[in-house]
């Protein structure tokens, strides 16, 4: 490895572009080494001013790029089972976006390919467990100062949905970060999910059924909502509260500036995930890059990542009129025995 650790950047759209300006100007320890977009005049704009740093349409041929040792995912979710497997066929460490594998078919292949190995190349990146909001309430919750936690309230908007956007992407590309983070805070899978929606917003596209509330039930009898709405117009706004039997305890509340001014207070609210998360965003890649140059993966995985793929799948189910669905996770391999692994 040379000093800096080179990595190879799939997609540069708007997370791809992030974590390229991330990776060159606020991370160290790293630097772009390749970036892969079939857009390449889009990839070439992502790395304007970076020097050092080869441009493919074709994401394969950024992995066999010179000065290759990390592989950096941020192509569209169904791209990603191709790019996560030719990694591990070259034993490159994976920073994966999420979704990992939005078919569970596809997830559980990439579980089993990582196992085959028998060592941990990727991480996913469920960037909540970064956000210093979500690790005080992690940190609480494992103290057991509110005893045994008995509920999640959780809250998920987003001002509006890319043109491309499903009712099934608010399950399995919104929601995927409650599913993780209700899973990570418990310490605990989910078991069954009931989706409802109410009618859809006036605001929402045609056809698109937004928002959705939707019901988790996890392995030892705790219950997890979700409100999820993603073309509500007004702010990016991620909340939980955690219930348990002896307090509850709430995030997400207080973002933003506090303005005073022409007589009237107001409180500014962040408008997208770059904004409210650019910290977690920051404290994910740099860690993923300091295990990286250690030989270690610590962050999410890829079980993480193919339970929520089983659950999120679940979830579109229940959407489409099953009603209440379990959730059927294979074996779990003695790779991923350690929670949040
Ligand atoms: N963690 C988060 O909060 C967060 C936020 C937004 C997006 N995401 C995830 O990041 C990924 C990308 O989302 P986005 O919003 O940047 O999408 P985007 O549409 O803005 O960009 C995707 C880019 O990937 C390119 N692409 C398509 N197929 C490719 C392939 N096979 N190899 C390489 N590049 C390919 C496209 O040309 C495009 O430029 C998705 O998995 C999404 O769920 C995560
Ligand atoms: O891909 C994005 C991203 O994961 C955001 O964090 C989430 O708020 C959006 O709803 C989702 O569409």
């Amino acid at each position: 490895m040379g000093d800096l650790l080179g990595v190879a950047v799939l997609g540069a759209g708007h997370m791809g572009a992030d974590h390229i300006r991330r990776l060159d100007q606020v991370v160290s320890g790293a630097r772009v080494a390749a970036v892969a977009d079939p857009d390449t005049a889009r990839a070439r704009e992502a790395v304007a001013g970076i020097e050092g740093v080869t441009v493919h349409a074709d994401a394969l041929a950024a992995l066999d790029a010179p000065g290759v040792e990390a592989v950096l995912i941020a192509s569209p979710g169904p791209a990603h089972e191709e790019a996560l497997l030719a990694a591990f066929a070259r034993r490159l460490p994976v920073l994966c976006e999420k979704p990992m594998v939005p078919d569970p078919a596809g997830a559980l292949r990439v579980v089993e390919a990582e196992a085959g190995l028998g060592r941990r190349l990727a991480q996913i990146g469920f960037m909540r467990r970064y956000d210093a909001e979500y690790r005080r309430l992690k940190s609480l919750l494992d103290a057991g100062e509110l005893g045994r936690p008995l509920m999640l309230h959780c809250t998920h908007r987003n001002v509006s949905s890319p043109p491309h956007f499903t009712s099934a992407m608010l399950i399995d590309s919104s929601v995927s970060h409650e599913i993780d983070a209700a899973r990570w805070l418990l310490g605990q899978e989910l078991a069954a999910v009931t989706v409802l929606r109410p009618a859809p917003s006036s605001g929402a596209p045609e056809g698109l059924w937004d928002p959705q509330f939707v019901v988790f039930e996890t392995e030892r009898g705790a219950l997890v909502d979700v409100e999820v709405f993603v073309n509500c117009g007004f702010g990016y706004q991620v909340r939980c509260e955690a219930v348990g039997e002896r307090g509850s305890a709430r995030i997400g509340e207080e973002h933003g500036m506090s303005v005073t001014a022409r007589g009237g207070a107001r409180l500014e609210v962040p408008q997208d995930y770059l904004d409210r998360f650019a910290d977690a965003y920051d404290r994910e890649v740099q860690t993923w890059v300091d295990a990286t140059r250690r030989g270690q993966v610590t962050g999410p995985g890829a079980w993480d990542g193919y339970a929520a793929s089983v659950v999120a799948e679940a979830g579109v189910r229940s959407l489409n009129g099953a009603g209440r669905v379990a959730v059927d996770l294979a074996p779990r391999p003695e790779l991923y025995a350690r929670t949040g692994h």
